[in-house]
């Protein structure tokens, strides 16, 4: 049985009134304060915000890999609390795409098979993941000539472009990216966040990446900034210079440790 076939919608994902709250009592954390934000489809979004802000809570409730405490979290036209979780690992499997900062392909596996491994899982259902679409990834992301090598064969970078060709693989509706170049050195960083503008543009994906790197920030085509678990702006045409300033306004503007309210 598959995920639920997807509503037409402009948003790849979004959340509605998210609330996330870690803890009870004395030692609850309001870790999504109320946050209303859409992932427009074929757009490259960053999400930036100091240590803290609710960047990473944001991403994992917007994939679904945890749950909010209340408000809705959309992938395209499906609400996710409406999904029990067999269909959520579905939709997960099917129509997101993830890319973490440790890279997680299986060292036992060739190149080929890693970034074809989700769709094998998946029983390679639909013309989703086809061949064709496997092949003009892998000249998007430069592997052609290392497909019959182990990741151990690889550098850093190429790991993580193997990553990226797996977790587009099998068309997923949207990408999410977890600091995916917080363990590359800034040259083969710059390479995976130039492949990612890349296959939004020229293969009409979506991408979320959750980013501490203004450089890597400037790479989206917006970023939007959270701080204590809200939506406080977002950017468009970002420049590695702006986003610094606004990143280095909001911890100006963060709260007292004392815990006086943010005006
Ligand atoms: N599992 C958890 N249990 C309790 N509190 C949590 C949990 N996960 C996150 N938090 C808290 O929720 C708030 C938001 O955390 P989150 O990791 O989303 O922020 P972040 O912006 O991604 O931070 P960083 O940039 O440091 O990774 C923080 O105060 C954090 O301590």
């Amino acid at each position: 049985m598959s995920a639920p076939a997807p509503v037409r919608t402009a948003a790849a994902a979004r959340v509605t009134d998210a609330v996330k709250v870690y803890g009870t009592g004395g030692t609850e954390v309001r870790a999504l304060d109320g946050i209303t934000v859409e992932f427009p489809a074929g757009r490259f979004t960053a999400i930036m915000g100091p240590s803290g802000s609710g960047k990473s809570t944001l991403m994992h409730c917007a994939a679904g890999l945890d749950t909010l405490t209340s408000g809705s979290a959309f992938v395209g036209g499906t609400d996710l609390s409406d999904l029990d979780d067999r269909r959520l690992t579905l939709l997960r499997r099917e129509r997101i795409g993830f890319v973490f900062q440790a890279f997680n392909l299986l060292p036992t596996l060739t190149v080929a098979e890693n970034i074809t491994l989700p769709m094998d899982l998946a029983g390679g259902k639909g013309a989703a993941g086809s061949r064709e679409w496997v092949d003009a990834l892998i000249d998007t992301v430069g592997l052609r000539d290392r497909l019959h090598h182990r990741p151990g064969e690889l550098s850093g970078g190429q790991q993580q472009r193997v990553a990226v060709a797996r977790a587009f693989a099998g068309r997923p509706d949207v990408v999410f990216a977890d600091e995916p170049t917080g363990n590359l050195d800034s040259r083969s960083g710059e390479e995976v966040l130039g492949l990612l503008g890349r296959t939004v543009r020229e293969l009409d994906r979506s991408v979320v990446m959750v980013t501490h790197d203004p450089v890597a920030a400037a790479h989206a085509d917006e970023v939007v900034f959270l701080a204590d678990g809200r939506l406080v702006d977002r950017m468009t045409a970002p420049t590695p210079q702006r986003v610094l300033d606004r990143m280095r306004h909001l911890v100006r503007e963060a709260p007292e440790p004392t815990g006086s309210a943010r005006t």
